[in-house]
């Protein structure tokens, strides 16, 4: 276990993560930290919710002189929210030695950003289709940049970036160095990677299993029908601190958001199609536990860290493993304990096996959650109301009719009087979903880290995610674009340094 004051880091920097409240190093940061210190290029792989973020941070922070105001760093990130939280996270890490940094994303005011890059910040976080905006307009101008990070990097290599990343590296100076960071990596990327980094160090935290020990995994085979009824009982059984319902498609979130809102709880929605502003303020609303379920596409699957995220639900199974991966990963980060489930139709058996041997985890099989444990989860929490009153006080004013009670009913008959008035029943207002078809697996092996490593599984792969992910991207409607998958990646024209 190293200290990060063991770390040989730069003083300044030292002073922000204290500030920060880190004292021990997670091993990606205690292993990343030290190889980064000679400049090389480094693959980081390392388990969701392990600290990614400094890890390439503090290296990132290191290669930027303070006083030269003009961008020396680039990272780019898969969505919008994700580039405002790492830029955040660095503004915090960069305080001590004064290094800024901005976030750069589409759907805000490009004016805006202009103004804030008129403040010359060192380090640009932003999503590839704006950042490409920038540098046409030469708003950013990408020659003094030493360091790339590509944080979610497999996902910055699939079918619907790889074209922009290509692009944007073609810019950046040649000596630059370049790391990748990711909690998955298949071996299939690796043709990929290597054509535009020079002699990488990997730096891969091994584990057991591809998802976090700290979270349980657990399906529920349901008909597609009985979903919803799943989720809100599931709800009522055992209240999430914060829960991130997880969809397919944009429909799918909508009326899950709407309807989850429908029978009473505090549910919003978050997809691609939505305005920014609307994005922004889900977002704020969650963090601050305003609203305590957030229902979304994979637009939020990767990257996002949001503190007390208690319970995951894959209402919809997601097609790949990898996206299973990092769905779940929105719980169990740093350390805590969370829970996941998946619901899967009858039809979808399969596909949960393929999830399951790609993970190198079993999960466990939970029954069909019924309206009486629902309404018995309720009952419970009246009870715990009860007695954080009693624990509480302040109810004097209330003895006498108490008394008053006490005297013509005995204690057991009020008291259950009392839960029964406090306990509302679960909600079954009907609501109605669109049907969604069941996912299958479109690939014999569905992407492991062990996965196969031919042209065969690469074509796959990128046909699989680009059809699923590409609406939700923050692509600026540049169409289909044509070609086949494979032939995108096998026609990269990255210039290798050296
Ligand atoms: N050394 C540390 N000690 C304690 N907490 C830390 C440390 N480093 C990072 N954290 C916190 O852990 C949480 C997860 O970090 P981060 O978001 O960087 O994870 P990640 O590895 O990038 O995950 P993902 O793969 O989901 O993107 C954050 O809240 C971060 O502030
Ligand atoms: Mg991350």
């Amino acid at each position: 276990m190293a200290l990060f004051k063991d770390l040989n880091i730069e003083e300044p920097i030292l002073k922000s993560i204290e500030k920060m409240g880190f004292t021990e190093a997670t091993p990606i940061q205690s292993e990343v930290i030290p190889v980064a210190k000679n400049g090389r290029d480094v693959i980081g792989q390392a388990q969701t919710g392990t600290g990614k973020t400094v890890a390439f941070g503090i290296p990132l922070l290191e290669s930027v002189m303070p006083d030269q105001r003009h961008p020396q760093g680039l990272v780019l990130a898969p969505t919008r929210e994700l580039a405002i939280q790492v830029s955040e996270e660095l503004n915090k890490l960069g305080q001590g030695k004064g290094i800024t940094s901005l976030a750069i994303y589409g759907g805000q005011e490009i004016s805006k950003q202009i103004r804030g890059l008129k403040k010359r910040p060192q380090i640009i976080v932003g999503t590839p289709g704006r950042f490409m905006d920038h540098m046409r307009r030469k708003t950013i101008r990408p020659e003094y940049m030493n360091t790339v990070v590509l944080d979610e990097a497999d996902e910055m290599l699939s079918m619907g970036f790889i074209e922009d990343i290509e692009t944007i590296l073609k810019e950046v100076p040649e000596d630059r160095r370049t790391m990748l960071f990711s909690a998955t990596m298949p071996k299939r990327l690796k043709n990929v990677v290597t054509t535009f980094m020079a002699d990488p160090v990997t730096v891969a935290i091994k584990s057991k299993e591809m998802t976090v020990e700290n979270i349980e995994q657990r399906y529920v085979v349901v008909h597609e029908k009985q979903k919803f009824d799943a989720l809100c009982h599931m709800l009522d059984i055992d209240p999430p601190e914060l829960a991130i319902v997880f969809g397919r498609t944009k429909r799918r979130v909508d009326e899950v958001a709407e309807s989850l809102g429908i029978r009473g709880f505090a549910a919003e929605g978050l997809h691609g199609d939505m305005k920014q502003e609307r994005r922004d303020a889900v977002i704020r609303k969650f963090k601050r536990g305003a609203i305590d379920i957030l229902v979304a596409t994979d637009v939020a699957a990767r990257g996002l860290d949001v503190n007390n995220v208690s319970h995951v639900f894959n209402f919809d199974l997601p097609q790949d493993s990898e996206s299973y991966v990092h769905r779940i990963g929105r719980t169990g980060r740093a350390g805590k304990s969370g829970i996941a489930f998946s619901f899967v139709t009858p039809k979808e058996r399969d596909h949960l096996k393929v999830i399951e041997k790609n993970t190198k985890k079993k999960m466990k099989q939970q029954s069909m959650p019924t309206y009486e444990e629902a309404l018995a989860g309720r009952q419970d929490r009246s009870v715990n109301h009860l007695q954080e009153s009693l624990r509480k006080g302040d109810f004097e004013h209330l003895m006498g009719a108490a008394r008053a009670m006490l005297a013509e009913h005995d204690p057991e008959t009020l008291v259950a009087a009392a839960l029964k008035t406090m306990t509302k029943e679960p909600d079954q207002t009907p609501v109605s979903l669109t049907g969604e078809s069941p996912v299958r697996s479109k690939r014999r092996n569905s992407g492991g880290q062990g996965g196969q490593g031919g042209p065969k599984g690469q074509k796959s792969y990128n046909r699989n995610s680009s059809a699923r992910k590409r609406s939700d991207r923050d692509r600026r409607g540049r169409g289909g674009g044509g070609g086949k998958p494979d032939a995108k990646v096998k026609s990269l024209a990255f210039k290798k340094k050296k």
